[in-house]
């Protein structure tokens, strides 16, 4: 941990429908342990010493996440998030945009992530406190990636030195990302992180190596790898 902590705010989409999971109820209200996974995630960013607080878009119809909120750790506001993810961001961003200034660090994390561990969010900050633009956590790839046609007809072998699987945090300053995705979105480019809109809008994020262990939790399957990982992950702390 460092001495003198990064001081930044936490924005956590939370208003997905959760489809691949195939659940009635959304994955983030799904239980690990004995909380949901909306606990573990914020319980992850509100231990850093850094966070001033934590925005929380969920879906307007959303009945779980009130009485959830009063339990949850650290400084919590909800928002009313959007059809796509993106949109979801943008709405917690336009809200942080009344209380904080626009070269403030804003970290967006994945409701659906909740194994990130706490020496990789140290890193992320600390890596990236003095960059103009930000970055991200990721994974360089170590498979050998194939691109193959609708069929599943493989035309290519990719090389894949230098690509990398993009995880959250993901962390930019708040007036520079919230203009990127909101032009990005006007123009309807496609945006499923924050970086694809802040590349889009010109500048270049910076890599920051993290865990194998920060999945996001997308199919059946990867609610169990969630429970190892974070049992894992008590046991060793
Ligand atoms: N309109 C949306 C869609 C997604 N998310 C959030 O973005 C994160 C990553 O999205 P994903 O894993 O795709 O979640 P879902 O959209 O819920 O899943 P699916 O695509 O299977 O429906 C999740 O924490 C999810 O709650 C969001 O806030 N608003
Ligand atoms: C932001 C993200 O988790 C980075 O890997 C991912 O892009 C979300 O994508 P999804 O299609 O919304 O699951």
């Amino acid at each position: 941990m460092s001495t003198n902590p990064v001081p930044f705010w936490a924005v956590v989409p939370a208003a997905g429908a959760g489809r691949r999971m195939g659940s009635a109820t959304p994955k983030q209200y799904l239980e690990i342990h004995g909380r949901a996974v909306l606990h573990h995630t914020v319980a992850r960013l509100a231990a850093q010493p850094g966070l001033r607080g934590i925005v929380i878009a969920v879906d307007a119809a959303d009945e779980r996440f009130d009485a959830l909120a009063a339990d949850l750790p650290g400084p919590v506001h909800r928002v009313t998030g959007g059809a796509e993810r993106a949109d979801s961001v943008l709405a917690a961003l336009d809200h942080l945009a009344g209380h904080a200034a626009a070269d403030d660090w804003v970290l967006v994390h994945d409701a659906a992530r909740p194994c990130l561990r706490t020496d990789d969010l140290d890193h992320l900050l600390t890596t990236l406190a003095d960059e103009p633009v930000g970055g991200l956590l990721g994974i360089p790839v170590v498979d050998t990636v194939k691109h193959a046609d609708t069929d599943g007809v493989v035309d290519a072998t990719v090389d894949r030195s230098g690509l990398w699987r993009a995880l959250t945090p993901q962390m930019f300053r708040l007036g520079p990302l919230r203009t990127a995705l909101g032009e990005a979105l006007a123009a309807g480019v496609p945006v499923t992180d924050e970086a694809s809109a802040v590349e889009w809008a010109g500048h270049r994020p910076r890599m920051v190596e993290g865990s194998a262990d920060n999945v996001k939790i997308t199919r059946p399957e990867d609610l169990a790898l969630a429970a190892l990982y974070l049992g894992h992950q008590q046991e060793t702390a």
